[in-house]
């Protein structure tokens, strides 16, 4: 198990040390497997709570949401820089499995080119693997949780939400426009996968982001205007957030 980090929804001071490994490989029970929701569990069945951040450790997270082509990685790319935040790109770390030719990579290849969500029991393994490599205790979390399942998965196998949430909110016809002129080869940026993709963002996005905005943590940014107009709002949020260190 990983050690829990602190109570769910609680906001705690942070970034105690920020030289240690963040998760406790040592920590964590064997075996487990994912459920049929995709979500890991013991071999009995039961939810398996695989991490937890001891509270001297426990990380700064902002998930950072909006739909496809809204600037969430274009973004992250100056918070990280700006702020000292690692950035984990969900879709980034998708698309490296499936380069990589591992097991899932076929059908994490047909989940995306179909614009559906890969099962979270896979995209949190490979979002806990990177935290659990890097030492940095300030972490943005780009594309996910997706879903509501993405998100109780998250909470439930961490025990922990996001400090906070930032959703960068644009105009489809907008979005439509950057992901076609984004020219990345991704097989996903044609106009038959967007439409999916805006579809899905609907249905199962914006209820976790309303989840979030009900716990009082979600920033909304405006993503219309150039990418250093979008920043200076979003520099705002960082500049305000009392809780980073
Ligand atoms: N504020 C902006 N105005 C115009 N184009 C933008 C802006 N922000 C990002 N882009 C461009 O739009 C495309 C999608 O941005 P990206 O950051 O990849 O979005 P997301 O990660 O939300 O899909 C990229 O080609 C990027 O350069
Ligand atoms: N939590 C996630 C994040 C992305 N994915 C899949 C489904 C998404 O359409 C693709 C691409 O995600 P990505 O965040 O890179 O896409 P955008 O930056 O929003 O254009 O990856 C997923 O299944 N689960
Ligand atoms: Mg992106």
């Amino acid at each position: 198990m990983w050690r829990i980090w602190r109570r769910v929804g609680s906001l705690s001071p942070l970034f105690s040390s920020p030289k240690s490994s963040i998760l406790r490989q040592d920590l964590i029970q064997a075996p487990y497997r994912l459920n049929f929701l995709g979500i890991l569990s013991t071999e009995n069945g039961t939810p398996a709570t695989i991490g937890f951040f001891s509270k001297e450790k426990t990380p700064f997270i902002a998930f950072v949401l909006g739909g496809p082509g809204s600037g969430k990685g274009t973004q992250c790319a100056k918070i990280a820089e700006a702020f000292g935040f690692t950035h984990l790109s969900a879709g980034d770390l998708l698309r490296k499995e499936i380069s990589s030719n591992s097991e899932n990579g076929a059908m994490i290849l047909a989940t995306i080119t179909e614009g559906k969500i890969v099962p979270s029991g896979v995209t949190i393994k490979l979002i806990r693997r990177e935290m659990e490599s890097i030492e940095n205790n300030k972490f943005l979390i780009d594309g996910f949780p997706r879903s509501e399942e993405n998100r109780i998965a998250f909470e439930r196998i961490t025990g922990v939400e996001p400090n906070i949430v930032l959703f960068f909110d644009c105009p489809e016809d907008e979005m439509v426009k950057r992901v076609l002129g984004r020219k990345q080869g991704r097989v996903d940026d044609n106009i038959d996968t967007i439409k999916k993709r805006l579809k899905v963002f609907a249905a199962l996005n914006l209820p976790v982001i309303n989840h979030y905005t009900r716990r009082g943590k979600v920033y909304k940014i405006n993503a219309v205007g150039t990418i250093d107009e979008v920043f200076e709002k979003v520099r705002q949020v960082f500049d305000d957030c009392k809780m980073i260190k």
